[in-house]
């Protein structure tokens, strides 16, 4: 669950004098969600959610992925919208963390991806590449390929007590993905976690995007590969192609991709398996027992590995 940090109501009722959207209504915490804590908000003036940013967000970044929300959303994409205090200011500090208030955006995400959610989840993300593209400041991926092997050594010591020999494989695999990392291919800003969770429907279409805490300038391809890592494999780990095509089409149909792009997809989908294999690894052999979060495999994620190890080219995602 994702409350780590609890907010009274008396807390509430003077954080929000400093904003136009009323008194509270109703105010519960959301059991869903690792990062920070959330809260859903309903006011005399409508829904809401308000977010306490927790440790792993550094405080220095919440400024641009605010700006950069609200770029999105003024320009057309369904994302949250920053609510600005009368000050001007969408960042206010409560219950001793930084927080926010958004707009609540309706819609559900879904528990069992279809093949039908593919193609509408790809053209959204390539909705979101293009329209990004008019946000000029930039952030750096703390999480690209460069800061891989200080994760992997801060696990490496325990690795093995996951799986046998993971230690070295992982080691191994990572030095191959670096080298062959590419450069010179499109880059802008990418959502970087756009995992299903992430994404809400309403009657059959996108509702919403959420998120936008790993946010930063990257490869545009690599967010596709993220995608492709986390909508495309069945409960049993084997690629679905046609959910893989769907995604595909429906980003293509927004955003062509250059030849080098889909070159480079085999070894973006590797690396893409292999941050979130990374920081679930550490996060297995770091979250205390009892705690409020229940860490996620990482081993979902060598298995998505070894998948994209042994994929030939381009073809083994249906191009
Ligand atoms: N703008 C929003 N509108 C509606 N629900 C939201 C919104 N933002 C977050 N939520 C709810 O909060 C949950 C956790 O949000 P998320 O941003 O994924 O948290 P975390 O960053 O902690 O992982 C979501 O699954 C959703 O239920
Ligand atoms: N999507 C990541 C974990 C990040 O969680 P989120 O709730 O912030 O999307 C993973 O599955 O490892």
């Amino acid at each position: 669950m994702a409350v780590y940090t609890e907010v009274t109501d008396e807390a509430l009722a003077e954080f929000l004098t400093h904003y136009n959207i009323g008194s509270m209504v109703a105010f519960r915490g959301i059991a869903e969600g690792v990062e920070n804590s959330n809260y859903a908000l309903k006011t005399t003036q409508g829904d809401f959610i308000l977010t306490l940013y927790e440790k792993r967000v550094d405080p220095a970044d919440l400024p641009w992925f605010l700006g950069l929300m609200e770029h999105l959303a003024a320009h057309g994409l369904s994302c949250p919208l920053p609510v600005r205090a009368r000050d001007g200011k969408n960042l206010n500090p409560l219950a001793g963390k930084i927080a926010a208030i958004t707009t609540f955006l309706p819609g559900v995400w879904p528990r069992r991806v279809l093949v039908e959610h593919c193609e509408p989840l790809g053209a959204a993300l390539a909705k979101l590449h293009l329209t990004g593209a008019g946000f000029a400041p930039t952030r750096a991926n703390a999480l690209a390929p460069d800061a891989w092997a200080e994760l992997l050594a801060k696990s490496a010591p325990r690795a093995d007590s996951v799986q046998p020999g993971l230690g070295g494989e992982l080691a191994q695999m990572l030095h191959g993905i670096v080298a062959n990392w590419p450069r010179n291919l499109p880059t802008g800003h990418i959502h970087a976690d756009l995992f299903p969770d992430n994404v809400f429907f309403l009657d059959g279409e996108i509702s919403g995007l959420i998120d936008f805490y790993f946010a930063c300038t990257d490869i545009y391809a690599y967010d596709i590969a993220i995608c492709l890592n986390a909508w495309c494999f069945e409960k049993d780990f084997s690629f679905n192609v046609t959910k893989s095509r769907a995604l595909l089409r429906g980003y293509m149909a927004h955003r062509a991709l250059s030849e080098a792009e889909t070159a480079a997809l085999p070894v973006l989908a590797q690396g893409a398996a292999m941050r979130f294999l990374l920081t679930r690894l550490y996060d297995w052999l770091n979250t205390p027992p009892g705690a409020m979060v229940t860490p996620k495999d990482p081993l979902d994620y060598y298995r998505r590995l070894r998948f994209h190890n042994a994929a030939q080219g381009p073809a083994a995602y249906g191009l």
